[in-house]
C-alpha cells in the first residue's frame, strides 16, 4: 500500500466513524485585522461548551498569540512541536477556562513540502485523534488574504466570516470571498459560508450590512452565504480582554454575550436547506498539509 492509499484509508476510517461522529471544523476568518475574529472564536467556544459540546480552538494566526493572551493560558507545546518534535496531539492541547482546549499554531506550518509523505501521513494520523477528543474544532485564521489563510479556508467545511460595518471591512470581506472563489480547490457546494456582523450599533445595522454583502456576493461570485447575526459594540468585551478572560465568563450579562449565545444556538441548529459536509479532522489537515498526497 503506498502512502497516498494509507492516507485515504485514515480519512475513510474517520468517515466511517470509529463509534464516534467526526468533529465539526469551523474556521473563523476576516478580510481585515482588528474586527474581532479572535474574540468571536473564543466566545463561541465558551458558548459551545455551555451547550455541552467539547471544543478545541486551533490558533492558526501563526506568529501572533492573540488567543492565548485572551485565554490567559500559556501553552507548553504547539503545532510545530507535533510536526517536528514528535509530540502527540494530547501533548499540544492546553486546557483553558471551561475546559476549552487550545492548540497554538506556533511558528506555522511552512516548510512542510520538505517532509516526506510517510511522515505527513504519520502527522495527519496523529492530528486525526482530535475527532475523538472534540466535537467542534474552531480554527482561528490570520486576518486578510494570504496563501496560508486560503489553504485553511478551502480545507474547511464551514467558514464564519467576521465583518464590521466599516466600508473597508465589507470591501475586504468581499475581496476575501473573491480570492476564495478563484482558488482551484474551493468548492461552493461543499462549503458553508456564514457571516457575523461584529461591533454593530443596532440590529438593523447588521442586517443592512449582510444584505449589502449578500447582494454583491450573490451577483458576482454566486457563493451562497447565510447570516448568523450581529454582535453589538460592547465595552465589556475589551474590558474582559484586560482580565485575560472571555467576556462570556467575565461578564455573562453583557449584551455581546447574549448575541454569542444566539449565534451559537443558531450554528447548532440542523441546517434546513444545506447539508453540513462534516469531513472530520483528518480530511481537514490532509487538505492543508499536502494537496500532494491525496
Ligand atoms: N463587539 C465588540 N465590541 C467592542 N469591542 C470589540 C468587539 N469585538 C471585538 N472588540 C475589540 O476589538 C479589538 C480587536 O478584537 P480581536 O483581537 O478579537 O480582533 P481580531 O480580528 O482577532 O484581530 P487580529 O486581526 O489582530 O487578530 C479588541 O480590543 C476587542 O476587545
Amino acid at each position: 500500500m503506498d502512502q497516498a492509499e494509507q492516507l485515504r484509508n485514515i480519512i475513510k476510517a474517520g468517515a466511517i466513524g470509529h463509534n464516534k461522529p467526526l468533529a465539526r471544523v469551523i474556521t473563523v476568518t476576516s478580510g481585515k485585522g482588528g474586527v474581532g475574529k479572535s474574540s468571536v472564536a473564543i466566545n463561541l467556544a465558551i458558548q459551545f461548551r455551555k451547550l455541552g459540546q467539547r471544543v478545541v480552538i486551533l490558533d492558526a494566526d501563526f506568529g501572533l498569540a492573540n488567543i492565548e493572551i485572551m485565554f490567559g493560558a500559556v501553552p507548553k507545546y504547539n503545532l510545530s512541536d507535533l510536526i517536528y518534535k514528535g509530540k502527540t496531539i494530547r501533548d499540544i492541547i492546553t486546557w483553558g477556562p471551561m475546559e476549552v482546549g487550545f492548540i497554538s499554531g506556533g511558528s506555522g506550518i511552512t516548510g512542510l513540502s520538505n517532509l516526506n509523505k510517510d511522515y505527513l501521513t504519520y502527522i495527519i494520523n496523529n492530528l486525526s485523534e482530535l475527532d475523538a477528543i472534540a466535537d467542534i474544532i474552531i480554527v482561528d485564521t490570520a486576518a486578510g488574504i494570504s496563501d496560508t489563510v486560503l489553504e485553511f479556508l478551502v480545507a474547511s467545511e464551514e467558514i464564519v466570516l467576521i465583518t464590521t460595518t466599516e466600508p473597508t471591512s465589507i470591501a475586504d470581506s468581499y475581496s476575501l470571498l473573491k480570492a476564495l472563489n478563484r482558488h482551484p480547490k474551493f468548492s461552493k457546494e461543499k462549503t458553508l459560508v456564514k457571516i457575523i456582523a461584529n461591533k454593530v450599533n443596532a440590529v438593523k445595522e447588521g442586517d443592512a450590512l449582510f444584505e449589502k454583502l449578500n447582494a454583491v456576493v450573490g451577483s458576482y461570485l454566486k457563493i451562497p452565504i447565510t447570516y448568523l447575526g450581529g454582535i453589538p459594540r460592547d465595552s465589556q468585551l475589551p474590558k474582559a480582554v484586560m482580565y485575560q478572560m472571555p467576556v462570556s465568563l467575565k461578564s455573562p450579562a453583557a449584551k455581546s454575550v447574549a448575541a454569542f449565545e444566539r449565534i451559537t444556538v443558531s450554528i447548532m441548529e440542523p441546517e434546513t436547506d444545506q447539508i453540513v459536509p462534516k469531513r472530520g479532522v483528518a480530511a481537514f489537515f490532509s487538505r492543508i498539509l499536502s494537496g500532494k498526497i491525496v
